[in-house]
């Protein structure tokens, strides 16, 4: 295991390649310490020459006009209903309370790909290079899959298959959503600075991915202070970039808290003249079936931790969040939600739908 240290903040880079319960306990510290960990590309999981080839179709994509673009608008039926299809410049904000306007940046969502339904109409250049889209999606599922089940090892959950089967998208729908991200580039300084508001993911895993040269990441810690993640915190041994992994709040509270949703945002990063360059990122956001119950995930690591009481500030946050608790009560709440109803309370604040 390499690691980076990077002022407070040390995300491990973690060797997946011999799966070994040392190295599923590498993965549970990192994710129930920063709620972050670097997987190194084994460069068969997620070929390298897929993630160029995507961020080659993405630039290509967000290059058109707004106007070509806006016939695929996010949530529209054309694009295939809630949470597919194109956000414009500004339309959402990831940090509705602390920022008047919307995010500076543009999206676009693709939901499951086939055989669990049928990909969502595409629009052009999209629609041509599918099945790279598709290809793509399932790598990354099958890279949440074994960190996953990774997890379940360390957790001692008795059913080896607790997590990996309820995310098993042959058996039913989820709100796993792949994003492709285009920070337009701005010669003018913003009031806020910020090119994507602070906030946490809200499924199971996040996998990010980020271009050399393009940062802006930043991690907020337990003090206060946000620190920058490097895109590849070795170049020197890694020829590509490690694939950022962090943890969603809907693990965080099906764990009861012991594994960290932490929150996060994108920083432009000026140059001297003060202009920042254009940036692309993709994220794959997993998320349990639907109708998956978030009762506390079984096994004695997780019912030790919860009877210590450690997780229990951490899970009001998150139930305030989720609108399940005003802030400053106590308790209430105690219902087991389903992953798809987690989802539509994150996705309410959000684009108030
Ligand atoms: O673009 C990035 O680097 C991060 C984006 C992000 O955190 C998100 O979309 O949830
Ligand atoms: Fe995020």
């Amino acid at each position: 295991m390499v690691s980076t240290s990077n002022s407070d903040t040390t995300i491990p880079v973690i060797d997946i390649s011999s799966p070994s319960p040392e190295v599923a306990q590498q993965v549970l510290n990192a994710a129930s310490s920063h709620g972050f960990l670097f997987i190194k590309n084994d460069g068969v999981t997620i070929p390298p020459k897929d993630i160029d080839d995507m961020f080659e179709l993405s630039r290509k994509y967000f290059q058109q006009s707004d106007e070509q673009k806006s016939e695929f608008a996010i949530h529209s039926e054309k694009a295939g209903g809630i949470n597919r299809g194109w956000v414009k410049m500004q339309g959402e904000s990831l940090d509705p309370t602390g920022q008047k306007q919307g995010d500076p940046k543009e999206a676009f969502n693709i939901g499951l790909p086939p055989p669990t339904s049928p990909l969502q109409p595409l629009p052009t250049p999209l629609s041509t290079s599918s099945s790279l889209i598709t290809r793509f999606q399932t790598s990354c599922h099958t890279l949440c899959t074994t960190i996953l089940s990774l997890l379940n090892t360390a957790l001692h959950i008795p059913d080896p298959t607790y997590f990996s089967s309820r995310h098993d998208q042959s058996l039913g729908p989820s709100g796993t959503i792949f994003r492709l991200l285009y920070y337009p580039a701005s010669s003018q300084p913003r009031p806020s600075n910020i090119r994507a508001g602070a906030h946490s993911d809200y499924g199971s895993l996040t996998l990010l991915f980020r271009l050399p040269g393009q940062p802006g990441l930043e991690l907020l810690q337990p003090d206060g202070t946000w620190t920058s993640v490097p895109v590849n915190p070795s170049p020197e041994t890694l020829a590509s970039p490690p694939i950022l992994v962090n943890i969603g709040d809907l693990l965080s509270f099906w764990t009861g808290g012991m594994l960290k949703s932490t929150v996060h945002r994108v920083a432009f990063a000026r140059g001297d003249d003060g202009r920042s360059e254009e940036r692309y990122s993709m994220a794959y956001f997993c998320h349990p079936l639907d109708g998956v119950l978030l009762g506390t995930v079984p096994g004695e690591v997780i019912r030790g931790f919860v009877e210590g009481g450690e997780g229990v500030e951490e899970l009001r946050r998150q139930r305030v969040r989720l609108g399940l608790v005003g802030d400053g009560e106590e308790g209430g709440g105690e219902d087991v939600l389903t992953a798809k109803q987690h989802l539509d309370r994150r996705l309410k604040v959000t684009y108030g739908l």
